[in-house]
């Protein structure tokens, strides 16, 4: 089986899928740069749990720094956004899952930080599918924690997953199934997350 097919399989077996070798490391390299740029000239605002406005700002339930990606812009222009859109009409092709948009953010957790179990859809709209995690960290041990901790889809009691976010690991999982965490971290954890979506893009 290809590289792209294990993955296909263990989304449709399990919910969720793990690759260290679809994305190459000069991508994850340029992208941690860029991200590593974005936050130096402060393009990054602290997350909120939900979308709208109104929701809270909580650094005990979410510790992440965002920031959203434009896909006109520079940073939106990586080979990896052209190549998610590949894997999108590919999912639609075998899934019949109406992708019709991406999103992506750059996150960055500051140590001590994580991200309370949560499911990616939000309760007041289904139009978030698939859930893509991209770890751009260059170098990642287990004594620096942090992991993605992955639940059982009918189960959030039950783990049956925990992720290290090493370099270039791409996860891939349904955000209307799989609950999920993020450990806290010892050392401060860069990443791109995103979602693939049935609506149209909102920018
Ligand atoms: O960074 C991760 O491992 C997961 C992040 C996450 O759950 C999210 O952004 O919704
Ligand atoms: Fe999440």
């Amino acid at each position: 089986m290809s590289t792209l097919e294990v993955l296909f399989h263990s989304l449709e077996e399990q919910g969720w899928a793990v690759s260290d070798t679809l994305v190459p490391r000069a991508w994850q390299q340029a992208m941690l740069a860029q991200s590593q740029q974005l936050w130096q000239d402060g393009h990054f605002h602290q997350a909120h749990i939900g979308r709208s406005a109104s929701d809270s700002l909580n650094p005990n339930i979410r510790g992440d720094a965002i920031c959203w990606i434009d896909p006109e812009s520079q940073q939106g222009g990586q080979p990896f956004f052209a190549w998610m859109a590949q894997l999108r009409l590919l999912l639609n092709e075998r899934y019949y899952l109406g992708l019709r948009s991406q999103e992506f953010h750059f996150a960055r957790y500051e140590a001590g930080c994580g991200y309370r179990k949560h499911l990616d859809q939000h309760r007041n709209s289904g139009h978030r599918k698939i859930s893509v995690v991209l770890y751009l960290n260059p170098q990642w041990d287990a004594a620096d924690g942090g992991e993605l901790c992955l639940y059982l889809p009918d189960n959030d009691m039950q783990e049956t997953q925990r992720i290290l976010p090493q370099p270039a690991r791409l996860v891939v999982f349904r955000s209307d199934q799989i609950p999920h965490e993020v450990l806290p971290c010892a050392q401060t954890r860069w990443s791109l997350s995103g979602w693939l979506r049935s609506d149209e893009a909102l920018v």
